[in-house]
C-alpha cells in the first residue's frame, strides 16, 4: 500500500491548524494533526520541505519503520518541531491502517479498556464569584471534572483566564505576543481562597484541577501544593518549568497534592526521570507533540510501571484530529486518567467533521474505521493562515518571567 501523495494543509477557521493528509495508491487516506501553536509554519515547512518528499513511494503499512526512519534519520532528534512533524505522519499512518482493516483505531490498539473517557472543562472568571458561576454552568452541562482559574486581585490580566464573562480564553490572542504582568505573592495568597469557595459551594465529589502555567519556583510550588491539600485537587498542573526534572523531587517531598506535567514535552526522555522517580501522577504529552501514537504509547507504558496515568493536553490549539485520535488512545490505554477538553467552535468543527461525542462529562469514541476525523479541504481553503502569538509574562519590575 504505497503512499502516492501527501498534502500539508494550513487553515485558520478562527485559529491556525496544520494538517497532514497522506494518500495511498488504493485511494485510502489518513490525516494527522501537526499544529504547534504560535510556530505553525515551522512544522509546515519541516513537513513540506523535508518529510513529504521522502514519504512518496513508501509503504504506508510500515508505521514503526517510518517512525524510526524519520526520528533516527533526521539525526537532529527530539524537539517540538521535529516531533510534531513525526506525530502527524504517525497519526495519519495509524488512520490508514485502521481504515484498511475496517476497524476503529481503538480496536487496533488492543480494544476498549473502558466504556467512556472522563474529560475536564475549563472554568474561568475575573473573580471568585464569576468563576463559581462558570463551575455551576459546567456541572449543569454534565462535567464531573473542571479546571478552575480565576483573576487575582492586583493582577490585571492572567493567561488562562477569559477576558470576558462566559467566553473562553484564546492561547494565541494577538499577532505579536501580548505582555502580561505577574505577581507570585498575590497569586499564592489567592488560590487557596478560590478552592475553599469552590468546595464550599459544590461539595467534595466534583474533581478539581488547576494549571499554574510553569510560573512558580519549586519551593513556592511546594507551598501552594500544601495550601490546597484540604481541597484535595485531582491535579496541580505545570507548577514549575520542568526542564530540570530533578526540581520535582523537592515539591513531591512536601505535598500530597497530585502533580501533572508534560504538555510541552516531546519525547520519553523529557519525562523519564520524573516518571521513574514517581515525582508526578499524570503525564500530559499529547499525541501531536509527542511523536504520535507510536511514541506516546511507549511513554504511557513506561508510566504504567510507576503508577503514573495519562491526562492528555487538549486545548483548542490541538485540532479535532488530535482530539479524535486521543479519544481512541484514551479508550484503550490501561493507565488512563483524564482527557482535557477545550471545545472547538462550530466553524472549526465544520472544517474537521468527526464522530466522537460528548455526553455526561465523558467522551464516547466513534465506530468509524480509522480515528474518525476528516478534513473538508474546500472549507479549509476558505480560511488562510493568520499569524498569532502566545503571550509573554513579566514580573512587576519588568523581568521576563515564565507564563
Ligand atoms: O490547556 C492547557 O493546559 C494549556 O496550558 C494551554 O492553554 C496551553 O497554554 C496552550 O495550549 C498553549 O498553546
Ligand atoms: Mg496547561
Amino acid at each position: 500500500m504505497k503512499i502516492i501523495d501527501a498534502r500539508v494543509i494550513v487553515t485558520s477557521p478562527g485559529r491556525n491548524f496544520v494538517t497532514l493528509k497522506l494518500i495511498t495508491e488504493s485511494g485510502t487516506y489518513g490525516i494527522g494533526d501537526a499544529t504547534l501553536n504560535g510556530r505553525e509554519m515551522a512544522v509546515a515547512a519541516y513537513l513540506e520541505e523535508h518529510v513529504v518528499p521522502a514519504l512518496i513511494g513508501r509503504d504506508a503499512s510500515r508505521i514503526e519503520d517510518t517512525w524510526q526512519y524519520l526520528y533516527r534519520g533526521a539525526y537532529w532528534r527530539r524537539g517540538p518541531v521535529t516531533m510534531s512533524a513525526i506525530g502527524a505522519v504517525d497519526m495519519a499512518l495509524w488512520d490508514i491502517k485502521a481504515k484498511a482493516a475496517n476497524m476503529p483505531l481503538y480496536q487496533l490498539l488492543g480494544g476498549k479498556s473502558r466504556e467512556r473517557v472522563m474529560t475536564y472543562a475549563h472554568c474561568t472568571g475575573k473573580d471568585i464569584d464569576s468563576c463559581l458561576e462558570e463551575v455551576a454552568r459546567h456541572v449543569e452541562l454534565g462535567y464531573k471534572a473542571v479546571r478552575v482559574q480565576a483573576g487575582v486581585p492586583g493582577i490585571e490580566t492572567i493567561y488562562g483566564v477569559a477576558k470576558r464573562e462566559g467566553e473562553r480564553y484564546e492561547p494565541a490572542d494577538a499577532e505579536l505576543p501580548a505582555e502580561h504582568v505577574w505577581s507570585t505573592e498575590k497569586y499564592l495568597n489567592h488560590v487557596p481562597q478560590l478552592f475553599a469557595a469552590v468546595r464550599e459551594r459544590f461539595g467534595h465529589e466534583l474533581h478539581l484541577l488547576h494549571d499554574v502555567h510553569h510560573r512558580l519556583t519549586p519551593i513556592e510550588a511546594a507551598r501552594l501544593g500544601k495550601a490546597v491539600e484540604p481541597y484535595h485537587l485531582f491535579w496541580l498542573e505545570d507548577c514549575v518549568p520542568a526542564e530540570n526534572q530533578e526540581s520535582l523531587r523537592l515539591i513531591r517531598e512536601h505535598t500530597t497534592t497530585p502533580l501533572a506535567i508534560g504538555e510541552v514535552f516531546n519525547s520519553i526522555h523529557d519525562c523519564r526521570e520524573m516518571i521513574q522517580n514517581q515525582w508526578i501522577d499524570y503525564i500530559r504529552t499529547p499525541l501531536t507533540h509527542g511523536g504520535g501514537i507510536t511514541h506516546v504509547r511507549r511513554i504511557a507504558d513506561l508510566a504504567s510501571l510507576y503508577h503514573v496515568r495519562t491526562g492528555f493536553h487538549g486545548p483548542t490549539d490541538l485540532s479535532p484530529v488530535c482530539l479524535g485520535a486521543a479519544i481512541h488512545f484514551d479508550t484503550w490505554v490501561p493507565n488512563f486518567g483524564i482527557q482535557e477538553h477545550m471545545p472547538h467552535d462550530e466553524l472549526t468543527d465544520s472544517v474537521f467533521p468527526h464522530d466522537y461525542r460528548f455526553e455526561d462529562g465523558h467522551f464516547l469514541v466513534g465506530e468509524t474505521p480509522g480515528h474518525g476525523v476528516d478534513i473538508d479541504e474546500e472549507a479549509a481553503a476558505r480560511h488562510p493562515f493568520k499569524r498569532a502569538s502566545l503571550p509573554v509574562n513579566r514580573l512587576e519590575d519588568g523581568t521576563l518571567w515564565h507564563w
